[in-house]
C-alpha cells in the first residue's frame, strides 16, 4: 500500500514531451568541472591530496582561509570557451553540463547574491554565459550543475539543530532560491539542471520548499530537465520517494558507475557521469592509478545505451583554462569511433534481445534497427544470437561497409550464429547492423 505524500513524486514512468525525447537520444555528454580547485589541482604546499581534487578544500593539508583566497589568482588565460565545444563536438558529444557552483561555493557566473564570485577576480569575466553560447552555437545543449551544499555561505548547515541553524539556514534557502532563478534568467537557453550535493540532513528537510522551488523553475523554463537528486520527498528520500517511484525527471544516481541489467534501471531514464581516473572530477595535476582508455569509455557510453542511459564523460579544464592532453587525446579517440559509428548510439536504447558475451544490442528508436556492438570477439568468430520468436534475420551487414552482409547460421530455433571474418587486425568495436523483418509484421497481421 502506499504513502499519501505531498512532495514525492508528481509523474509516474518516463515524460514523453519532445524536450525529454531529446534529452534521451543524446547517448554521449561532457561533463565539465572547473572552478579554483583547479589552481592547486591536487597538491598544496608541496603535498600530494590523494582525495578528488574539487575536495581539496575539505582536507587537512589544505587551511580554509588559504583556499578561500585563490579567488585571487583565477586569471585563466587560456580560457577558450569556442575550442571546448569544438573539441566537444568533434567528441560527438550532443550535452554539456558545466559546474556553476561547487560545493566550495564559488560561483563562475556574476552573482548578484554574493561577491565570492568571477567578478571578483583578476579574470573578472564571466564565464558561464560565453560556455552557454559556444556550446549552443555547436549544437550541444547545455546543463547547469549546482551545488546545494555551498561551504562559503553563512547560512549553509550540513544539519538543523539549534533555533540559530534554523534561521541562518532560511537565509540560505533564499539565497540558493535567488541564484537558481538568477542562473535561469541569465542563461534561458539551458536544458536542465544537474544538482550535487543534497544529501545533508537540513535539506532533507526542506521537501516543500525544493518542491515549490522546482516548479517555480519549470515555470520560467517550460520542460526544464531536472534529475532526481534534487529535492527529498515528504520523509527526506532522493531520487525515489517513499513509494518507491522515481522523483524528478531522470535517474541520476549513477555516479561513476552503471547498471549492470535492464532491471537495475527501472525503466527509467538515466544518465551515466564517469570519471577518467577512479574518482577525479576537477583538475589534479597528478593522475594515480587505472586512468580510462577510450576502448573503456566507449564500451562504457555503448553499455548505457543499450541499458536505456546517456554516458557522461568528465572534464576537468586546468587552473590556466587548458584541456589536459590526456583528455584531449581521448576526445579525439572516441571522436574518431564516433564518426564511424554514431548511427548505433544517437536515438538508440534498450532491446530486449538476451545480451551476449560479444557484447551489446542497442535499437534505433525511430527505424527499429538493431546494432550488434562487438567488444570481445570469440575465438572462432561466430557470433550468437537469440531472437525472439517470429524475428527472422534476413537483412544483416556491416556498419562500416554495408556491402558486407552476413546470412545467419540457423543453429536451433530462434538461434543464429553469425560467422564475421576476424581476419584483418582489429583494435577498436564493430558494428553489424540487423534491419528487422517485415514478416514479422506480416506474422502479426495475418
Ligand atoms: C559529480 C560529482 N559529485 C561530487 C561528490 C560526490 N560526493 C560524495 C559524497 C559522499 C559520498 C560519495 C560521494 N561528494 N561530492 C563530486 O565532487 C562531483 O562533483
Amino acid at each position: 500500500n502506499s504513502l499519501t505524500l505531498k512532495h514525492g513524486a508528481h509523474r509516474l514512468g518516463k515524460r514523453t514531451d519532445p524536450m525529454m525525447e531529446r534529452w534521451r537520444n543524446y547517448g554521449l555528454g561532457q561533463f565539465i568541472h572547473w572552478g579554483l580547485y583547479a589552481i592547486p589541482g591536487g597538491h598544496w604546499n608541496g603535498a600530494y591530496y590523494g582525495g578528488a581534487a574539487e575536495w581539496i578544500r575539505a582536507w587537512k593539508g589544505m587551511p580554509n582561509e588559504q583556499y578561500d583566497n585563490l579567488y585571487k589568482e583565477f586569471d585563466p588565460a587560456e580560457f577558450d570557451p569556442k575550442a571546448w565545444a569544438e573539441q566537444a563536438k568533434d567528441m560527438g558529444a550532443k550535452y554539456m553540463i558545466i559546474t556553476t557552483k561547487h560545493h566550495d561555493g564559488f560561483c563562475l557566473w556574476p552573482s548578484e547574491f554574493t561577491d565570492y564570485d568571477v567578478t571578483n577576480t583578476p579574470y573578472g569575466n564571466d564565464i558561464i554565459g560565453p560556455l552557454v553560447e559556444a556550446y549552443d552555437a555547436v549544437g550541444i545543449d547545455v546543463y547547469l550543475y549546482f551545488s546545494v551544499m555551498d561551504w562559503n555561505h553563512p547560512g549553509y548547515r550540513s544539519k538543523l539543530e539549534t533555533i540559530n541553524d534554523k534561521e541562518a539556514y532560511e537565509e540560505f534557502k533564499e539565497f540558493t532560491r535567488n541564484q537558481l532563478l538568477e542562473l535561469l534568467e541569465r542563461y534561458p537557453t539551458t536544458k536542465g539542471l544537474w544538482f550535487d550535493g543534497t544529501w545533508d540532513a537540513a535539506w532533507k528537510e526542506q521537501a516543500d520548499f525544493a518542491d515549490n522551488l522546482a516548479t517555480e523553475m519549470r515555470e520560467m523554463i517550460p520542460g526544464l530537465i531536472i534529475g532526481s537528486r534534487f529535492r527529498p520527498d515528504d520523509y527526506g528520500n532522493r531520487h525515489f520517494d517513499s513509494n518507491g517511484d522515481l522523483m524528478g525527471d531522470y535517474e541520476q544516481g549513477w555516479e561513476r558507475k552503471l547498471p549492470e541489467t535492464y532491471e537495475e534501471t527501472k525503466g527509467n531514464d538515466w544518465d551515466c557521469v564517469m570519471t577518467v581516473p577512479e574518482n577525479q572530477w576537477g583538475y589534479h595535476s597528478d593522475w594515480r592509478g587505472h586512468v580510462k582508455t577510450s576502448y573503456e569509455l566507449i564500451e562504457m557510453l555503448v553499455k548505457s545505451v543499450s541499458l536505456d542511459g546517456n554516458f557522461v564523460m568528465n572534464f576537468g579544464p586546468n587552473g590556466q583554462g587548458e584541456i589536459r592532453q590526456e583528455e584531449t587525446q581521448l576526445a579525439k579517440e572516441i571522436g574518431e569511433w564516433m564518426d564511424k559509428n554514431n548511427e548505433a548510439i544517437y536515438g538508440c536504447g534498450y532491446l530486449d534481445w538476451e545480451k551476449q558475451d560479444w557484447g551489446y544490442y542497442t535499437k534505433d528508436r525511430q527505424t527499429g534497427k538493431i546494432y550488434m556492438i562487438v567488444f570481445n570477439r570469440p575465438l572462432n568468430g561466430a557470433l550468437k544470437i537469440k531472437t525472439p520468436d517470429k524475428v527472422s534475420l534476413d537483412k544483416v551487414y556491416s556498419l562500416k561497409d554495408s556491402s558486407q552482409s552476413f546470412v545467419p547460421e540457423e543453429i536451433h530455433k530462434n538461434e543464429f550464429f553469425i560467422h564475421y571474418p576476424f581476419s584483418e587486425h582489429i583494435d577498436s568495436p564493430i558494428v553489424i547492423v540487423i534491419e528487422p523483418s517485415s514478416n514479422e509484421i506480416d506474422q502479426n497481421n495475418s
